[in-house]
């Protein structure tokens, strides 16, 4: 029988959209108009479309107005450049989203380059790389804040700990090691060539996978009393031809030597969504000039 705590990704996610939501509300208020954000998805990746409706009823719960731009899966680069710019000028408009990943002809990095940095509410554009990287303020992409968010609620003090972010995406494990980094953890970013996973992984009090592959961190691997912040969400088919959602750890192993630990589904996902609100309530407060404490979110 396993004492580790389980991180309730949902429920924390859901108070943070009632926050989001009560100041959206005076916001709006106060400005006459909603906050707004636009969401672009080209083409047809059935997950994509999910997480997009998904964005779609969020707002809408929260107050966040705003507009899905759905395109077809044949646009052109320069046509997506047009409608980014178009956003760009659109003074309802406080965040911008271009759904990833977008289709081959497509260069993903030009387009979230052409996404004003004061409207890029996923984090993604350099200048707000950069600024993470400089602690400088700015917009810090959804997932990686949610997974700070979740470790916050667990630790009171993350200063001095070793934390491990297994993965070197620019969405996750990048502005994941940058943001321990500035709460002070000793950090390590391993990946695919890295030659000792195991041995980053054991010495390691806070985990975050962020690989895509299923079940690569074994319970194991896992320092007694860690915690495991799992960002994989990796749909496999099981024997009978149903599919499954898993993580990059391996759940059941790793819960019985874990001080905490995310499930899959309902640990890092549903936060995703609710920082692009929080995210995009911010822009919308910056660019109005409108008083916001940022740190009541
Ligand atoms: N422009 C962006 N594109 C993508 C991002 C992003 O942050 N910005 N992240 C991911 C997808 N994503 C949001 O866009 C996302 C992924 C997962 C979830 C989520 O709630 N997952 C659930 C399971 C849902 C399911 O059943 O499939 C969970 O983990 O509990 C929300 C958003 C890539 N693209």
């Amino acid at each position: 029988m396993s004492d580790a705590k389980i991180i309730d990704g949902k429920a924390t996610a859901l108070s943070l959209r009632a926050r989001v939501a009560e100041q959206a509300q005076a916001f709006a208020d106060a400005a006459g108009r909603l906050p707004g954000l636009a969401v672009v998805l080209v083409g047809e990746d059935p997950a994509s479309a999910v997480y997009v409706r998904a964005k779609e009823r969020a707002s809408a719960e929260a107050h966040i107005g705003g507009t899905v731009h759905r395109l077809p899966a044949t646009t052109t680069q320069e046509e997506l450049l047009a409608l980014v710019r178009a956003l760009n000028a659109d003074t309802t408009v406080d965040g911008i989203l271009v759904q990833l990943p977008l289709p081959p002809q497509i260069d993903a990095h030009a387009i979230i380059a052409a996404i004003d940095p004061e409207k890029d509410v996923d984090g993604f554009h350099p200048i707000n790389a950069g600024r993470l990287a400089s602690g400088l303020p700015g917009f810090v992409p959804c997932t990686p804040l949610g997974c700070l968010m979740l470790l916050k609620d667990y630790h009171d003090h993350l200063a001095g700990l070793e934390a491990v972010v297994v993965g070197r995406s620019n969405i996750v494990g990048k502005p994941m090691a940058q943001l321990l980094l500035a709460e002070s953890c000793t950090v390590t970013i391993a990946h695919s060539r890295t030659r000792d996973l195991f041995g980053a992984v054991r010495r390691s009090d806070i985990v975050i996978a962020a690989v895509g592959v299923p079940e690569l961190i074994r319970g194991d691997w896992i320092k007694p009393g860690a915690t495991v912040i799992d960002v994989g969400i990796n749909r496999v088919t099981l024997p009978d031809g149903k599919t499954k959602l898993i993580g990059d750890v391996a759940y059941d192993e790793a819960i019985e030597v874990a001080g905490a630990i995310t499930p899959v589904p309902g640990g890092v996902g549903p936060m995703t969504i609710a920082v692009l609100l929080r995210n995009t309530l911010v822009a919308a407060h910056r660019k109005t000039g409108i008083a916001l404490d940022e740190r009541t979110l």
